[in-house]
């Protein structure tokens, strides 16, 4: 593993925030959730600022959402240079804006997640190492938990050490993202190694951390809060 910090490639994060939070059910979408008196967004953004590798920062949101960033951006006086993409109806579709922006070929993309505050820098600048020397890096953890396949009604037990979870950073060289998102749109995508893999390309997995949560459910921002505040700054 290389500590240079010249990929040879352009670096680029898309931070998806274009979703509504509906398992979150509050009233605005959990992105915008205040942490220590401070958005989720933030810290996310934060994180990907932090890189070694310093990525153009793409944020994708609803664009009914945009003048709110912008008014809670001069509140907190956050300055972190980045670009304002307008969200699609699915991730699929949000992802898709922001690639349709990204015209250097001799780029590396990293997708993350805007509910994924808590992403250690090394998880990312290995993300980005990884996807420039291999063509992709997706950020994964094993199955701590037993695991079991339900089908049919019958429950029959997996092989635990072969289940890993996925997280994001998600990341890839730009030209398998292109070719990836021009399929058309199918609802087994969950994320985008599920895209970039129906395209035919192998996927290659990188280590992530129990930590890197993904809040989604009203108990998350507690853990999310908690994690954060044992995080050295
Ligand atoms: N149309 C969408 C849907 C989701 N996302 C983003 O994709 C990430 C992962 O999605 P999820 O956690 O499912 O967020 P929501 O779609 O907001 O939540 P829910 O599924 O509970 O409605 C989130 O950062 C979310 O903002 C997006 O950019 N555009
Ligand atoms: C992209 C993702 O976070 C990887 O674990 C996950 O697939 C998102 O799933 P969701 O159903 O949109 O929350």
């Amino acid at each position: 593993m290389s500590d240079s910090s010249n990929l040879k490639f352009k670096t680029k994060a898309i931070i998806v925030a274009g979703g509504t939070g509906t398992r979150m059910q509050t009233a605005v979408p959990k992105q915008f959730l205040l942490i220590n008196n401070r958005p989720v967004l933030f810290y996310t953004i934060e994180a990907f600022y932090q890189s070694t590798y310093k990525p153009e920062i793409l944020l994708v949101l609803h664009a009914d959402f945009h003048d709110y960033w912008k008014s809670l951006c001069v509140e907190h006086n956050f300055n972190i240079p980045h670009h304002l993409i307008a969200g699609g109806e699915t991730r699929f579709h949000s992802v898709k804006n922001a690639l349709d922006t990204i015209t250097e070929t001799d780029s590396v993309v990293a997708v993350h997640d805007a509910v994924r505050p808590l992403t250690d820098k090394n998880i990312i600048d290995e993300s980005y190492r990884h996807a420039a020397e291999h063509g992709n890096a997706v950020t994964a953890v094993k199955s701590r938990d037993s695991v079991r396949q339900v089908r049919d009604g019958l429950s029959t037990a997996l092989v635990r050490d072969d289940i890993y979870l996925v997280q994001t950073p998600q990341t890839f060289v730009a030209t398998q993202l292109h070719q990836a998102y021009e399929q058309p749109f199918d609802n087994a995508f969950t994320d985008d190694a599920s895209v970039v893999e129906k395209a035919g390309f192998k996927i290659n997995l990188t280590k992530g951390d129990y930590t890197n949560l993904k809040i989604t459910f009203p108990e998350d921002m507690a853990i999310a809060q908690m994690l954060l505040n044992k995080k050295p700054s």
